[in-house]
């Protein structure tokens, strides 16, 4: 963690004699000042001035590295020239925590080699003005270049057209002008909190790695971004109010595969920190592979590299010493065009966590500064060419997901135009055959490494600017074609981006403080609940037992646990069910089986009328009753006359049979008659009895026949 000053960066640190340091102790470095202060002359050289520009020379001046020669500084390289210091990221809203707008497209051709000095690109020629005609040069004749920058933001073909982006460099810019306008906008908003994405991007030896990592002439742009990262670390951290934490982690994907470029962590460097060791390499592929990493979906970084090593940095020179001793791990390889071809898309991840010292607040976010391999042309050598053929693939992969980004907004210019890379084998399976203009849905990320990882970025959760490198030679011009649709497309992705939010790590003394005493009244709480439930058990006595015990369980149960409402409701519920149950007996029960005192209780209920009124019906009843008896009586006496007069037999055979039937018919009926009337009986004199005995005489005296 980065804390006020340290005093290692204090310390204005002298170069070191020699190239082997222990790791991870503060690595030898170039002096400190050095990358600070060049950062910091040349802010204050723009702001003092009030201009939009600065020149180099005043940049020098001002510059403690003049005490460097120009020979070893690659600062004070000739090819410094005015810089704009116009901020170059693109047109976009800025919100204090939201970043709207599209990936900033830049272009750098590269210069040429050999040739006139000054060849038609970066000269301001109007378009198609110049007949095309070559150029006699120290008694060779060159092909005029076919490419013209007509202004900052415009290159154009002769035939083809012109393509407009957000910043055209010239050819002969220097990376300090390219550091300028991409990587310290950049560096800005990775300060603000934003996650910030550069990457180059362009055919074989057009000028990515020179571009990114500079030589040992001339800084590129990732030591140049670091330097200024670290002189805002310094400045802010000033007053002791913020701490900062960088992170290094450098891997490259070499033959669709994750190798993590600081795995190894070599201990030694024969390089001075800022400049690509690579450079300095003595021969190709000359490092052993490392373990493959796997990529992992992850809800905090959208995807995540396992296992990554991860190297805490606390000057500029140990975070370009670490990058050195990964560059040295970094696959490289003669190419047809490039003698020190990457083989490999190799990133730079560079994590930066802000902590506000006064309240505990902390902010992530990370920068990746990423080399792409170059597309190239088959070759003849095998191992080339199958690198080529990973490169290749995976370059597709970025030029179809950022087609499919930008479709909705391309326009005409890119329609019908296949995305496939430079001299690539041919095939067209993944390019993109005419622009519909209609969004795709699906973005395939999934189709390569590279896009997989750049796909948090690519889709919304980073400001990304790429620097396209060209070679304007008429005989790289399908090549150049090529990367300048890459370009249009990219220009077309559009960004929404949130600044990473802030966490509360809780980690100074106010937060613990807090913290505490939050635990304490919470303590307190439950302290306070659990005595209060103790006191209500005890006045019950549910809890006096062991909690063991099914009985107590049982008793707490259905008195409702520690609940006394739920106990009191249980109660009441249980009195309703009884209630219910008798009333349900009521009604259900046979009026027969009624008890005394129940039938006592409905005739109390009844009104007096009904009790006349039955009295009247039970009467009735009776008077039917002494009929019916009469009648029966009537029939025994005759059936008794005739069997004494032993003419029974032969009167009842000669009797009428039906008259026989009748009789009998008439005799069943009777008895149900009889049966029915004296158990209406019984209830009629059960019902009156009470009232009866407390009004008036039996009515009846017994329920015998009589
Ligand atoms: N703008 C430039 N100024 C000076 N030299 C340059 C420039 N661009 C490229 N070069 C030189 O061209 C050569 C190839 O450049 P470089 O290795 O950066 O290409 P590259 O795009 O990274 O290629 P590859 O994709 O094969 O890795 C190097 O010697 C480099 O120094």
């Amino acid at each position: 963690m980065i804390q006020k000053m340290s005093p290692s960066l204090r310390r204005p640190s002298t170069r070191s004699s020699s190239g082997s340091s222990n790791i991870p102790q503060s690595p030898p470095v170039r002096s400190t000042s050095s990358f600070s202060n060049l950062r910091r002359n040349s802010i204050r050289n723009v702001s003092n001035s009030g201009s939009q520009s600065v020149s180099a020379s005043t940049t020098r001046s001002n510059s403690p590295l003049r005490s460097i020669s120009t020979k070893s500084d690659p600062f004070l390289h000739p090819g410094m020239i005015r810089v704009k210091r116009s901020n170059s990221i693109n047109n976009c809203s800025r919100k204090n925590d939201t970043y709207t707008g599209s990936i900033t497209v830049t272009i750098r051709p590269k210069p040429r080699s050999t040739g006139p000095p000054h060849d038609n690109v970066g000269l301001k020629l109007p378009r198609y003005s110049q007949p095309r005609s070559n150029l006699q040069y120290g008694g060779n004749t060159f092909v005029r270049d076919p490419w013209f920058i007509t202004d900052e933001k415009t290159i154009v073909h002769e035939e083809i057209g012109e393509f407009k982006f957000d910043h055209v460099f010239a050819s002969h810019c220097t990376n300090l002008e390219v550091y300028e306008r991409t990587g310290k906008p950049m560096i800005d908003k990775l300060l603000m909190g934003f996650n910030a994405t550069i990457f180059a991007y362009g055919m074989t030896g057009s000028g990515k790695t020179f571009t990114m990592s500079g030589n040992e002439q001339e800084l590129g742009l990732i030591p140049l971004s670091v330097s200024y990262l670290f002189s805002n670390i310094m400045e802010q951290s000033m007053d002791g109010d913020k701490k900062f934490d960088v992170i290094i982690s450098y891997l490259e994907i070499y033959n669709e595969r994750i190798y993590d470029l600081l795995e190894s962590g070599l201990e030694e460097s024969g390089s001075r920190p800022g400049t690509p060791s690579r450079s300095y390499m003595g021969k190709s592929n000359s490092n052993a592979m490392g373990v493959e990493l796997k990529i992992r979906d992850d809800s905090k970084y959208g995807v995540k590299v396992i296992g990554l090593t991860e190297r805490r940095c606390e000057s500029t020179e140990e975070l370009l010493r670490w990058i050195g001793i990964g560059d040295k791990s970094r696959k490289i390889g003669e190419t047809d065009y490039n003698t020190r071809s990457s083989r490999s898309h190799a990133i730079v991840l560079i994590r930066l966590t802000s902590t506000d010292v006064n309240n505990g607040t902390s902010r992530s976010s990370t920068l990746s500064l990423c080399d792409l391999a170059g597309s190239e042309r088959a070759t003849g050598q095998q191992e080339r060419r199958k690198e080529g053929s990973f490169i290749n693939k995976s370059l597709l992969a970025l030029g179809t997901v950022i087609s499919k980004l930008s479709a909705d907004k391309t326009t005409s210019v890119d329609s019908n135009i296949s995305t496939t890379p430079t001299g690539s084998s041919g095939s067209s399976s993944g390019s993109i055959t005419g622009n519909s203009g209609i969004p795709s849905n699906h973005i395939p990320y999934r189709d390569s490494k590279l896009t997989r990882l750049l796909q948090p970025a690519l889709s919304g959760d980073s400001i990304v600017t790429t620097i396209c490198t060209v070679d304007t030679r008429n005989d790289a011009a399908a090549e150049t074609m090529n990367t300048l649709r890459f370009a249009s497309r990219a220009k077309n992705v559009a960004l929404h981006v949130s600044k990473k939010s802030i966490i509360n790590n809780g980690n100074n003394d106010g937060d613990k403080y807090h913290t505490i005493e939050l635990l304490r009244r919470q303590l307190e709480d439950q302290r306070r609940l659990i005595s209060e439930l103790k006191g209500r058990s005890s006045s019950d006595g549910s809890l006096t037992q062991s909690p063991c015990d099914n009985n107590t369980r049982d008793t707490m149960v259905t008195s409702g646990g520690s609940d006394p409402n739920l106990a009191l409701m249980k109660a009441e519920n249980r009195i309703l069910k009884y209630k219910l149950e008798n009333c349900e007996k009521l009604l259900d029960k046979d009026v027969v089986d009624l008890q005394d005192s129940e039938i006592v209780e409905i005739v109390e209920m009844l009104p007096f009328e009904v009790g006349t009124l039955l009295e009247t019906k039970f009467q009735g009843l009776e008077s039917q009753i002494r009929q019916y008896r009469k009648y029966t009586q009537k029939l025994e006496n005759k059936i008794m006359t005739m069997e004494k007069g032993g003419h029974i037999a032969t009167s009842l055979t000669g009797c009428d049979d039906t008259e026989v039937t009748e009789l009998r018919k008439m005799l069943e009926r009777k008895d149900k008659m009889i049966e029915a009337l004296q158990s209406a009986k019984r209830l009629r004199d059960r019902a009156l009895k009470p009232l009866t005995n407390a009004h008036q005489p039996h009515i009846v005296e017994n329920d015998k026949l009589i």
